[in-house]
């Protein structure tokens, strides 16, 4: 066949076929498709006219096993999807039950303070929990001026909205404004958009913790975000809005700083709605039992050990020591001995050496009037660390330990009962055998 040669009549209407077939597959209409591998196999066809109706076959076939695959995955996607969206509720649903301990965690009624100083703190700290009053909150290191400002968030109007803390002494003085305030998109090459930790706060509480540390140029930003409630990025010129309760806190005196001009009076005017002044814990050593009592059950559990009892030795030591870094010493000094001690007894061995130096120099003088809750204690330990000279018969040290027990009870009977772990009536009768001139 020539280039001219006219094509034979079968041949004609075979490439009209493929003509037709070739227009379908243009309009995705597949229905003669198999008609392609009819002209394959035919014998009238013409060999170009088979060879072209195969390439197209095969291409066809391509195109199906791409349908499929893409068909695979959607199917893939969907599952996907639907996994996806298991998880969200799952998430949300840890989320809420997250919140939830939290709010019951940081509760007023789940912190421990008993001394008049701490009930005050609490019971202020529940009535103006709700409230969307600035609080500063001072004290030294330790005293718990981060759990009372999670206190006040957990249980606001705010507690679904986020918690954000800023350590003021933590940031160098170069990132402050960025940190604080966020970063406009572009400000320099390759910087994109970042939101600053006040924005990150909208809609919860934003706790600046040692804000006495501050900058004086970041102290006039956040005074005007405290009195505008909007704020500007770095770089950028839109004002945002932000909702938001600001808790302070610091372990120094800003009335002394604003004297010093080391702190703008009026920021502190504006920080200073409501102020609580957490006491130190040397100044309520009648928490102290209660603490020991919840940081034991903590850390015995977290470290699944039995609940260990206290000598009155190692009471007497806990009770003596000044704890310059307040609540967070102690928790920490509970956390050391029940992961190191042997014994179901905490004894003066198993304490750090600095509290039981302590202890041996107050022994020197009287024992304080400190008066310790209840406790699983363990009387066995007495006069443990006596020199051998100064060692005294067993009745002799009940008799000691009784009256110095009478002694931080205030002479009440009950109350030094309660603290030797012993009935009234056991104390009467020991006290009949060992103190018979004070038993009337
Ligand atoms: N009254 C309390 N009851 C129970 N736990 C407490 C109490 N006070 C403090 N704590 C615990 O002591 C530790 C220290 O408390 P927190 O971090 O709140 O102190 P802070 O005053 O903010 O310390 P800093 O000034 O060093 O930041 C925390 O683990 C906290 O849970």
């Amino acid at each position: 066949m020539t280039e001219n040669s006219p094509l034979p009549p079968d041949a004609e209407r075979l490439l009209k076929l493929m003509e037709q077939i070739c227009h379908d597959l243009v309009w995705n209409r597949y229905d003669r498709a198999e008609a392609l591998f009819e002209l394959t196999r035919s014998t009238l066809c013409p060999e170009p006219i088979a060879s072209l109706a195969e390439s197209f076959g095969m291409m066809l076939v391509k195109l199906e096993a791409r349908d499929f695959q893409m068909e695979e995955m959607l199917k893939n996607l969907k599952e996907t999807s639907k996994a996806l969206e298991i998880s969200r509720r799952q998430l949300l649903k840890e989320n809420e039950g997250l919140k939830k301990g939290l709010m019951e965690r940081f509760s007023p009624k789940r912190i421990v303070g008993q001394s008049q100083a701490m009930r005050h703190i609490l019971d202020q700290t529940e009535r103006i929990a709700d409230t969307s009053v600035n609080v500063l909150i001072t004290g030294e290191t330790g005293t718990g001026k981060e759990l009372i400002a999670k206190a006040l968030h957990y249980n606001s109007i705010r507690k679904t909205g986020p918690f954000i803390a800023i350590n003021c002494s933590a940031i160098p003085e170069s990132l402050f404004e960025s940190e604080l305030f966020g970063i406009e998109k572009g400000i320099a090459t390759g910087v994109n958009m970042r939101k600053g930790l006040v924005e990150q706060a909208g809609g919860g509480t934003l706790f600046l913790d040692e804000i006495g540390d501050m900058p004086l140029n970041i102290q006039a930003k956040i005074l005007r975000v405290l009195e505008e409630r909007e704020v500007t990025r770095v770089g950028g010129s839109t004002v945002i809005p932000v909702d938001l309760r600001v808790v302070a806190a610091t372990h120094r005196d800003l009335k002394a700083e604003t004297k010093a001009g080391r702190f703008r009076e009026d920021l502190f005017f504006r920080l200073n709605v409501i102020s609580l002044a957490l006491p130190p814990l040397r100044e309520r050593s009648e928490d102290i039992p209660l603490l020991l009592q919840r940081f034991l059950d903590l850390h015995c559990r977290q470290m699944n050990r039995p609940l260990l009892k206290i000598s009155r030795e190692a009471m007497d030591c806990f009770l003596t020591h000044n704890w310059p870094g307040n609540v967070r010493e102690l928790e920490n000094e509970v956390e050391r001995v029940v992961a190191l001690s042997y014994s179901e007894t905490i004894r003066v061995e198993d304490l750090s050496s600095h509290l039981r130096q302590e202890k041996a120099a107050a022994e020197s003088n009287a024992l304080p009037e400190k008066k310790a809750a209840p406790l699983p204690m363990d009387d066995s330990e007495s006069n443990e660390n006596q020199p051998m000279e100064k060692l005294f018969t067993l009745e002799e040290n009940e008799r000691k330990l009784i009256e110095r027990t009478l002694e931080a009870a205030g002479g009440n009977r009950t109350q030094a009962a309660r603290m030797l772990g012993i009935s009234r009536e056991g104390l009467r009768k020991k006290m009949k055998k060992l103190l018979p001139e004070n038993n009337q």
